[in-house]
């Protein structure tokens, strides 16, 4: 029998939806009670082999091939990039926050591009400068694309960034991420995000993620995810190595556990001061540090 290769898309309860890599067909699989067995569960986003019999309803799941990543919120494997959408204004979601976003992503080691959405309603010259800020601080570090899904700029750019690539997106509630994935692919919908949902419901529902398949090619996990803004679970010691930009110097602080807050000899606080290090970014470093501090690691 042919092993064919697919993409796990959803979970039912006793089935699987797979979508086949090569001709997109979605086909329903039962797991072989190895997997069981082995305590082996496939998740959305896992690439198997599967075969399928003329005679049985179901295709069966004969293996898991190994995971480039897992993610844990959502709960997706083999993630490609984050897509971090963002805004100035309605709502004007402080650098902090994209900061907070940033830190997580770096954690998970994966990919990631910052949308800055809703650029139609940057019309002063103030705006305008607020957003010309924000992409001299972004630009060097992560692809970052200004876009508007009312006037529909840059649409073009960000379908090709999420092109042919398995993508979580991640932003504060009513930074348009709906919106946005519609403006790609008319009738995709991103769950509401976990703050509206919250509200709206009162209490924290447990979802499972499901795939959306882009028809340009593709896939985006409907639930947003890396929205854990009180960093619970990290450490102080950690965050430095999140903030790219200090990789290249931090060899040359005086102090190789240098924390680049108060030590003598730092290389980063010199770049800062020097303005090769974006003040916002060095800023949001120290803040989240001193946060962290204070927060010490018992409470978690
Ligand atoms: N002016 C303007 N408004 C936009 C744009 N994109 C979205 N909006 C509006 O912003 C509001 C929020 O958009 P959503 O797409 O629901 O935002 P979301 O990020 O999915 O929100 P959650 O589901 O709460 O996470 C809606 O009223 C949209 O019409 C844009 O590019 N420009
Ligand atoms: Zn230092």
């Amino acid at each position: 029998m042919n092993w064919e290769k697919g993409i796990v898309m959803r979970f039912h309860s006793n089935t699987v939806s797979i979508m086949n890599t090569k001709t997109k067909k979605r086909e329903e699989c039962v797991l072989r009670g190895k997997f069981k067995k082995q305590k082996i569960r496939p998740i959305v986003g896992d690439y198997v082999e599967y075969t399928l019999n003329e005679q049985e309803e179901y295709g069966k799941i004969e293996n898991i091939l190994p995971r480039k990543n897992n993610l844990y919120r959502p709960k997706i494997a083999n993630v490609d990039q984050a897509i971090l959408v963002t805004t100035l204004k309605n709502p004007f979601v402080d650098a902090l926050i994209v900061d907070k976003f940033l830190i997580q992503v770096e954690k998970m080691g994966i990919d990631c591009a910052i949308v800055v959405n809703k650029v139609d309603l940057l019309q002063t010259s103030e705006e305008k400068e607020l957003l010309q800020l924000f992409l001299d601080t972004y630009s060097p570090l992560y692809t970052t694309l200004p876009v508007s899904s009312v006037t529909g700029e840059n649409i073009d750019k960000l379908k090709i960034i999420f092109k042919d690539k398995i993508s979580t997106m991640a932003g504060m509630s009513g930074v348009g991420k709906s919106s946005l994935l519609n403006s790609i692919n008319t009738g995709l919908k991103l769950r509401v995000g976990e703050i509206s949902d919250k509200l709206k419901r009162g209490k924290h529902t447990t979802t499972y993620t499901e795939l959306l398949h882009f028809d340009f090619g593709g896939f985006i996990a409907d639930t947003p995810g890396f929205s854990n803004l009180e960093l619970r679970g990290f450490n102080k010691d950690e965050i430095r190595d999140y903030f790219i930009e200090f990789l290249e110097f931090s060899p040359y602080c005086g102090f190789s556990d240098c924390s680049h807050t108060v030590e003598p000899y730092c290389m980063i606080k010199e770049k800062y001061e020097m303005g090769e290090i974006a003040s916002s970014r060095y800023e949001d470093y120290v803040f989240i540090y001193e946060e962290l501090k204070k927060r010490g690691d018992k409470r978690w």
